[in-house]
């Protein structure tokens, strides 16, 4: 693909211009074979089961992480209104994981007994190493929208025109395809624009080179559950 010059890249966006960019790896995250099947019906709940049990552990260690974006737009932003947006997000996670609770118990799942597989693991060390003081604000805030944005995509596109996802799984794809999830992804990619736009040329490659990791972390993390197909 063509490069972007400095400029252009800041008129357009420069997560706009990354998602052109990337467009084959975003899809990969976003279209991945199990939110094609629950869009189509097809889904083997052993894998959606799977995938709930695994993403609530993820949930868990998602936590602490943006607590420490919180904390980092506390010191380093420019604008009082992050902190807003952020602290919306730590509350809406506690409704989250009451959420996992009663979804886990809905599908006769213990959740205490769940063993984090590798690929969980992986991502939630990578949600680790993103919490480090070393971290700048600019590549917290940058990752946090791409986690959530990668479950309002896929999520949005299982109850969109023509899908036949199954009545039982249309909660669980409400929780992030919603109107209202869609705007707060929007909230978070507004700030992260506005961060990027003002990033020194090193600050940005670490930005991209996040997005990037997380987009294929989001892809293991699909495929985990494909293992029960
Ligand atoms: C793996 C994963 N990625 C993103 C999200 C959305 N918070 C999630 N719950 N789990």
């Amino acid at each position: 693909m063509e490069q972007k010059s400095k400029e252009e890249e800041k008129k357009v966006g420069v997560i706009e211009t990354w998602l052109r960019k990337h467009t084959l790896l975003f899809k990969g995250a976003t279209r991945h074979p199990l939110i094609l099947s629950i869009r189509d019906g097809s889904i083997d709940i052993a894998s959606f089961k799977s995938w709930l049990a695994q993403d609530y552990l993820f949930v868990r260690a998602f936590v602490p992480f943006v607590a420490s974006v919180l904390i980092k737009a506390w010191k380093e932003s420019d604008e009082s209104g992050d902190m807003e947006v952020i602290l919306g997000g730590v509350a809406s996670l506690e409704d989250e994981i009451s959420w996992f609770k009663r979804e886990a118990s809905k599908w006769g799942i213990s959740l205490s007994e769940v063993v984090p597989q590798q690929a969980n693991k992986k991502y939630c060390g990578l949600l680790e190493s993103l919490m480090s003081p070393d971290v700048e604000y600019t590549v917290a805030i940058t990752a946090f929208w791409v986690i959530e944005v990668v479950y309002q995509e896929s999520f949005a596109h299982c109850i969109g025109e023509g899908s036949k996802t199954p009545q039982e799984l249309k909660e669980t794809c409400e929780r992030w395809g919603s109107e209202a999830f869609a705007k707060y992804c929007q909230s978070l990619q507004n700030i992260a624009n506005r961060r990027l736009q003002k990033a020194s040329d090193e600050e940005l490659k670490k930005a991209e080179h996040t997005f990037l990791n997380i987009l294929e972390y989001e892809v293991d993390f699909w495929n985990m559950s494909r293992g029960n197909v």
